[in-house]
């Protein structure tokens, strides 16, 4: 069985977060495991607090993973600050880590800061040319970049050029615009789009982890970029579509929609 591990913050919700990824891994079809950041105490309302853990502990997690059960594809999630992502730069590239995914969280849905400010900039130096793929959203992307981002040619221009400075692939997601779920992958400079259609669906706590989760668990089948973020979109869409209405607030989605583990499968 493929393997992936997600570096992430859990939500006490389990609606994104480490909760999201690992549900989600699983109904896509590898063996999930986890190296926790920070505990979150929250819900769909907004985060009430948060404890990081030490950089030796996350280190030791880290460790621990590795060498007993190497992973295919390793997505990373929350991390709120630059000494955390260090830990985890300089873990990655001990151990040579292939297929990593960075959903480079800053804000949660419910419009609360995970990621310290200082955080970014080690962040883009530290984390970003390890990966295969760095997924941010509009207003993510607007600070990588620099730029602000109005339109889908702006998305274009933000995402090369982050793409270019970072040399990884770029997923600019479009859930932040007003009218569609349309995403743009930029990979050694080709722009490639993926459409979506929108869902009328508030309950949208954890989008970002689910798909970069996806991604990461298709990656780690075998699948090529492209193909693993198509995937990945269907997978989100279903989980999305299958409106679950949970909580006072953003809900989050049905990750189990998925009844005939039908994106379970593998690459030939
Ligand atoms: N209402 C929606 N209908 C369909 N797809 C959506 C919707 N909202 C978000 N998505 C998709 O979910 C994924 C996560 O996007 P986004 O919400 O922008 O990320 P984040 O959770 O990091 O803010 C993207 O593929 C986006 O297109
Ligand atoms: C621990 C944790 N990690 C990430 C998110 C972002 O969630 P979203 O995918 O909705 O942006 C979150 N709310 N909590």
């Amino acid at each position: 069985m493929k393997t992936a591990l997600t570096i992430a913050g859990s939500d006490s919700s389990g609606g994104a977060g480490i909760q999201a990824d690992l549900k989600t891994m699983t109904m896509n079809g590898v063996y999930a495991m986890s190296a926790i950041t920070a505990l979150t105490a929250q819900n769909t309302t907004g985060v009430r607090a948060i404890m990081e853990v030490t950089p030796e502990f996350l280190q030791q997690q880290i460790d621990a993973v590795f060498e007993d059960i190497r992973p295919d594809a390793v997505k990373i999630g929350m991390v709120s600050s630059g000494e955390l992502i260090r830990v985890i730069a300089e873990r990655l590239r001990f151990y040579r880590a292939g297929n990593v995914v960075v959903d480079p969280v800053m804000v949660a849905t419910s419009g609360s800061a995970l990621m310290k400010t200082d955080a970014v900039q080690t962040l883009m130096d530290e984390l970003l040319p390890l990966a295969e793929l760095v997924t941010p959203n509009i207003p993510e992307a607007e600070i990588l970049s620099g730029m602000s981002i109005r339109t889908a040619e702006d998305m274009e221009k933000a995402a090369k050029q982050i793409s270019g400075d970072r040399h990884c692939a770029v997923l600019l997601k479009g859930g932040h615009s007003i009218n569609d779920a349309n995403d743009l992958l930029c990979e050694d400079g080709k722009i490639t789009w993926f459409e979506g259609k929108r869902i009328d669906n508030p309950n949208t706590h954890g989008t970002g982890c689910t798909l970069s989760s996806a991604i990461a668990a298709n990656l780690a089948k075998g699948f090529a970029l492209d193909e693993s973020v198509r995937r990945a979109k269907e997978y989100i869409s279903g989980a999305l579509g299958a409106m679950l209405d949970l909580g006072k607030g953003a809900g989050p989605m049905k990750h189990n929609f998925d009844l005939n583990s039908r994106f379970a499968e593998e690459a030939n």
